[in-house]
């Protein structure tokens, strides 16, 4: 039974709060932790921008790239083979997105692009059959820059998965900590290890493109003054040393990625996509241009009176102000259209677009929305994967 969540607002000071040109308030719904698993970090709760339904949560190891498992035993949610699906990713082979792919489906072949962008396209031109994008993390919060590019488009979200990111400080072999003069890494990597690094004297921090890639940069042209913010996996892939591990300011440190696919690919996967006795999960964003509270209020009552459990809810207001922009949302319904609204509000809830009690829910929301769009429903996955 899912415990009841609580509100909380965060930090609107935190990092993610500075990225991003829109007023956010981050109204989170948090389910206190009940299970911990040995092997995981403490959570430390003050700095978490995004709630993660931890009370099931447990690290899960995944196996050598065998089948994978959780704490020792196979997964609940049996992630199906998916040898021959073709996902695309953000960064270079080695990326913390190529391994979230691998995880959520074993035996993928996976698709390097330069962009997150790039993998959207992918995906809309038939060159792969899922997009895969890091939407929130537990440092960052949510990573808007992808919940707006998933709003452009009309792709579905068909799985997601929560990696525990460790990073790694790395270098060419038998270069020693003192010889480092700067760092280079995803931007977001740097963001969350920049307390570290000072703490290493490494104030020289430049941002690529992603993680891998700032290895394989390394790599490719012979560093000896650099290090980079990368997983332990790719410090095995591309032969470097691990001059540090865990190199994060916050032990706790979870990204979550969605896996996107064209609707059409769906139409024809059929009822295959949702295996029955899987708890499922459904995402949707709200638009409205005024009255953000009474909007939010609506929304929490037509979930909370019919017993709805959310697990996520996250409000974006762009102000008038001309430097703040506005959500831009694919209106699927009306003929694709794309429309700026100043208010959006993102939901995550327990349950299928199928159950007559969230189809209610959803009813009521949209008499006071302008606009509601689901973007996918999906298999509840509550565990965190450690690539360990
Ligand atoms: O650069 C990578 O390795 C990525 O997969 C991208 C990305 C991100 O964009 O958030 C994913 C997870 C990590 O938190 C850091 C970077």
């Amino acid at each position: 039974m899912a415990s009841a969540p609580s509100l909380k607002i965060a930090n609107p000071s935190s990092p993610a709060a500075s990225a991003t040109s829109r007023d956010r308030l981050h109204l989170l719904v948090t389910i206190p932790s009940t299970v911990a698993s040995p092997t995981s970090p403490p959570r430390r709760s003050a700095s978490l921008a995004v709630a993660f339904a931890a009370a099931s949560a447990s690290a899960a190891s995944i196996n050598g790239g065998g089948v994978p498992k959780i704490n020792g035993h196979p997964r609940i949610n049996g992630f199906e083979p998916a040898a021959g699906l073709r996902v695309a990713f953000q960064g270079a082979p080695g990326a913390y997105s190529e391994f979230a792919a691998k995880t959520a489906l074993p035996g993928c072949d996976t698709l390097p692009c330069r962009a997150f962008a790039d993998a959207i396209s992918a995906v809309e031109r038939g060159l792969a059959d899922r997009a895969i994008l890091p939407v929130e993390s537990t440092m960052e919060g949510a990573a808007l820059r992808n919940y707006d590019l998933l709003l452009r488009h009309d792709l579905r979200v068909v799985q997601e998965i929560s990696l525990f990111v460790n990073y790694c400080l790395l270098a060419m072999p038998g270069v020693s900590p003192a010889e480092v003069r700067r760092v280079i890494s995803h931007p977001v990597a740097l963001a969350h290890c920049g307390r570290a690094l000072a703490q290493l004297g490494l104030h020289r921090c430049e941002p690529v493109e992603d993680t891998a890639g700032a290895v394989e940069m390394l790599r490719s042209n012979r560093l000896l003054d650099t290090a980079a913010i990368a997983s332990p996996r790719a410090a095995l892939l591309y032969g470097l040393d691990v001059l540090a591990h865990g190199v994060q300011d916050e032990s706790w440190n979870v990204t979550r990625f969605l896996l996107l696919a064209a609707p059409t690919s769906l139409a024809a996967a059929g009822a295959a996509v949702h295996p029955k006795q899987t708890p499922l999960k459904t995402s949707m964003v709200v638009a409205h241009r005024g009255g953000s509270m009474v909007v939010l209020l609506k929304v929490l009552s037509a979930f909370s009176r019919r017993n709805i459990n959310l697990t996520k809810l996250e409000v974006i207001n762009s102000s008038s102000k001309e430097d703040m922009a506005p959500v831009f949302i694919l209106d699927v319904k009306a003929k694709g259209t794309l429309r700026a609204f100043p208010h959006v509000l993102y939901v995550d809830f327990e349950g299928s677009t199928e159950d007559p009690k969230a189809m209610e829910a959803i009813d009521e929301i949209s008499q006071t929305a302008e606009l509601v769009r689901i973007l996918g429903c999906y298999a509840a996955d509550p565990n965190v994967y450690d690539l360990h």
